[in-house]
């Protein structure tokens, strides 16, 4: 396999930050190239601002950031990383901001005006049942303020919005289902999904 850009992404607590990290260990293991595992917004300086501002900033000013974040993310990180080799996988992309700056106000024409210079990702859709999202927000101690302003089925529904507007752009993209599997099967599916699609 050539080193692949792949984006993970679905509902708040869907599973995105465990997926990534395995699947990223996964890769490793194939052991033919390197991985770089990732996620936004970033840990840089500029991704942590954002972070904590989310709370202040609102609709089309964190829109915004997010994307100044994002567009940083890929000419600093993501492409001299793919540039070496490796395969980059990030936790969170432009999908997400598809989602949750709708839930924060804008329509999709906007947030793609903002977005519509990025490198385009292979985008992998968690999907689970929304009753069990929803048990897993419920252990959080703390909701950011668009984790508690959105709902999992809202999010799947517009995730499954983002998607078809992504199509029209002809990006690269697979639903997954994690219900009733495991993290190693989840993994699992996605590799195989990734597979049949270079091959
Ligand atoms: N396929 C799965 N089966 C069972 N539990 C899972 C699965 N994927 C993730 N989890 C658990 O769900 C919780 C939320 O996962 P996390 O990766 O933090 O979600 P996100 O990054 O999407 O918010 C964690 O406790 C994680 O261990
Ligand atoms: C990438 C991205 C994140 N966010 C928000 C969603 C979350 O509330 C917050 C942080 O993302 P999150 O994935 O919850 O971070 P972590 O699990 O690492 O703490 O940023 C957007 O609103 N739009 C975006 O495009």
């Amino acid at each position: 396999m050539t080193a692949q850009f792949i984006a993970i992404e679905g509902p708040n607590a869907v599973g995105k930050t465990t997926i990534a990290e395995l699947l990223a260990d996964r890769l490793a293991a194939i052991g033919d190239i390197g991985v770089h595992l990732t996620g936004e917004p970033t840990r840089t300086p500029l991704g942590q601002v954002v972070r904590r501002q989310e709370g202040m900033l609102h609709g089309r000013a964190l829109a915004l950031a997010l994307a100044a974040d994002r567009y940083a993310h890929v000419e600093t990180e993501i492409i001299p990383q793919l540039d070496d080799g490796r395969h980059v996988v990030t936790a969170r992309y432009l999908p997400s901001s598809l989602v949750l700056q709708r839930i924060d106000g804008l329509d999709l024409d906007e947030i793609w005006l903002y977005n519509r210079y990025v490198l385009p990702a292979t985008v992998i859709y968690l999907e689970d049942d929304p009753a069990t999202i929803r048990g897993r927000l419920g252990q959080r101690a703390t909701l950011s303020r668009l984790e508690a302003s959105g709902s999992p089925e809202r999010e799947l529904t517009l995730y499954r919005e983002a998607k078809a507007f992504l199509d029209v752009q002809e990006w690269k993209q697979h639903i997954i289902n994690c219900a009733g599997r495991t993290p190693d099967q989840v993994v699992g599916d996605i590799l195989g999904a990734l597979i049949s699609a270079v091959l």
